[in-house]
């Protein structure tokens, strides 16, 4: 992975949430201080009762999202569970989504260049995803085959 790498510790205590910043389908997110450090990040704190998937799916997900190493993709700096909540803790993004920049600055939508080039970075990062699921399953039959010959 590149990069310096911070390192984040799995302790509920270090972490103080400030307000909150989104609600999805899942999840509420906070904007919050890693107090060791004093750097902002954001916390992700799951409701298990609002999500379909097992804890199993969860943990697979915030593994998977720990390995990430992608500008256009948010990584997980680590993930733990508070109160049976997961918690993934990751950078914060101070400006938001494009929804919500589309609400505040740009009502009429934003400008054909804009759209163009939020989309071909998107898109970049889809393949990156693709490319990152593709090689694990690869690895995964190997280690498979291998075992069978064995
Ligand atoms: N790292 C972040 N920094 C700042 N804001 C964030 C961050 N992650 C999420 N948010 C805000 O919180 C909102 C909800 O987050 P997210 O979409 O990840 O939740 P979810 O429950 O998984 O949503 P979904 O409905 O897509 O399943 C986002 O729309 C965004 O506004």
């Amino acid at each position: 992975m590149g990069g310096t790498q911070k390192s984040y510790t799995t302790n509920p205590n270090d972490y103080k949430l400030l307000e909150e910043v989104g609600y999805g389908a899942s999840a509420t997110v906070y904007r919050a201080i890693y107090l060791p450090t004093n750097d902002v990040i954001a916390v992700k704190s799951l409701d298990l009762d609002r999500i379909n998937s097992n804890l199993d799916d969860i943990r697979r997900e915030a593994q998977t999202m720990s390995l990430i190493d992608h500008p256009n993709v948010i990584r997980a700096f680590c993930s733990f569970v508070v109160k049976q909540k997961p918690w993934v803790v990751m950078p914060f993004m101070a400006d938001g989504s494009c929804l919500h920049l589309m609400k505040t600055a740009y009502p009429d939508g934003f400008e054909e260049s804009a759209i163009s080039s939020i989309l071909k970075e998107t898109l970049k990062a889809l393949v990156y995803l693709l490319t990152m699921v593709t090689s694990t399953v690869m690895l995964r039959l190997e280690i498979y085959f291998l075992t069978l010959m064995e």
